[in-house]
């Protein structure tokens, strides 16, 4: 008796075809995905707007992904686990389609403190109430850090799942049994691998996710780019450069408070403190001869003239506050939900 080769099931027909529609790009497809130019006249009807949330473990490129979208940096990024700490929303208006993007912290699993039981209520209050999920992974990979977010995320929104760094994947035959092997652990709306450096990748991420937003009036104007105020945008931007330059040698623990800001014409004057968490650290921060501060004050003001277009006067400290991550009253007192 001959076998009959079984059709492929319906989820697996869908797979292929995402599968290939994604690593295939043929070029019409392509524009045809893309959205249009910006338009100043887009017509009240056919306006969408709608909540993304960007979720993953630590150091998958969810703040990359996030500053291209957005087309500014809004998010900070660094090869240091957990740089992201608090959640960030970046705007982009696309053609007719306005999204309003939630960055998470990274999904911290090792340590049980206070901090990060801090941040993991952040990450559930982010993807509450949004229209799209983007959960990204490192392409070919996935491990138990990655299934820890995967199971927090609702039923309630479709999540794509973002395989980035595709760059960095050598064997792509390799990414069809992979997909295969996540798709049953989640019935993900569509599988994404990009690389969240490639601006034609996130071009065409534009065009994937258009049709998840609801067709509404925008919330935000057209030019805004984030709702985060400028004192937290600063104490992002020394962060930022605080990590970058000490490399792995600072624990992330360590944390930037705004004390001062104030605007006199063009001018912003900035005081901040840098609060580390042991005496050993305060060195680390300083450098020989104060040399690692000063470079983190400069590279943190020419990025925030950049981001205003305005000068900066920006007046570094550094505090030792032993504990403070244990401490479930300081990290309130320090802005973390
Ligand atoms: N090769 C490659 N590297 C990438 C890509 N996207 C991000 N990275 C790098 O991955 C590292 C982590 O990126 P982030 O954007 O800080 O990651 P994150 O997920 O926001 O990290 P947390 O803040 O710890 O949650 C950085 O060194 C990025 O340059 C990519 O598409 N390809």
């Amino acid at each position: 008796m001959s076998q009959k080769t079984p059709a492929p099931p319906p989820a697996d027909a869908h797979l292929e075809a995402m599968l290939a529609r994604a690593l295939g790009k043929p070029a019409a497809a392509d524009a045809a995905d893309a959205p249009e130019a910006p338009h100043p006249e887009v017509a009240e009807a056919d306006k969408r707007c709608g909540y993304v949330a960007i979720v993953g473990k630590p150091n998958v490129g969810k703040s990359t992904l996030l500053n291209a979208l957005v087309g500014q940096k809004v998010s900070i990024t660094s090869r240091k686990a957990q740089t992201t700490r608090h959640r960030i929303t970046g705007i982009r208006t696309e053609g007719a389609s306005q999204f309003i993007f939630v960055d998470t912290p990274g999904f911290q699993t090792r340590h049980g403190n206070a901090l990060n039981r801090s941040l993991n209520k952040t990450v559930l209050g982010a993807v509450t109430d949004v229209d799209l999920i983007l959960f990204v992974v490192e392409a070919g990979r996935f491990n138990l850090a990655d299934a820890k977010v995967l199971s927090l995320l609702p039923a309630s929104a479709p999540v794509i799942l973002l395989a980035n760094k595709l760059d960095e994947v050598h064997r792509r035959g390799d990414l069809a049994p992979w997909l295969r092997s996540m798709q049953e652990r989640h019935a993900f709306a569509e599988f994404v691998p990009m690389s969240a450096k490639a601006p034609k990748d996130i071009q065409r991420l534009f065009g994937i996710c258009e049709k998840y937003l609801p067709q509404q009036p925008w919330i935000h104007d057209a030019e805004e780019l984030t709702d985060r105020s400028e004192r937290f945008m600063a104490a992002e931007m020394v962060r930022e450069k605080l990590f970058r330059l000490t490399g792995d040698e600072l624990p992330y623990t360590s944390t930037v408070i705004i004390d001062r800001f104030e605007e006199e014409g063009q001018l912003r004057r900035i005081a901040a403190t840098i609060v580390v968490e042991r005496e050993g650290h305060k060195g680390m921060v300083i450098g020989d001869k104060g040399e690692k501060l000063k470079r983190i004050g400069t590279e943190a003001r020419m990025e925030l003239e950049k981001l205003w277009g305005g000068k900066v006067f920006l007046e570094l400290w550094v505090k030792v506050r032993s504990g403070w991550a244990d401490d479930d009253a300081r990290v309130r007192s320090f802005g973390y939900e």
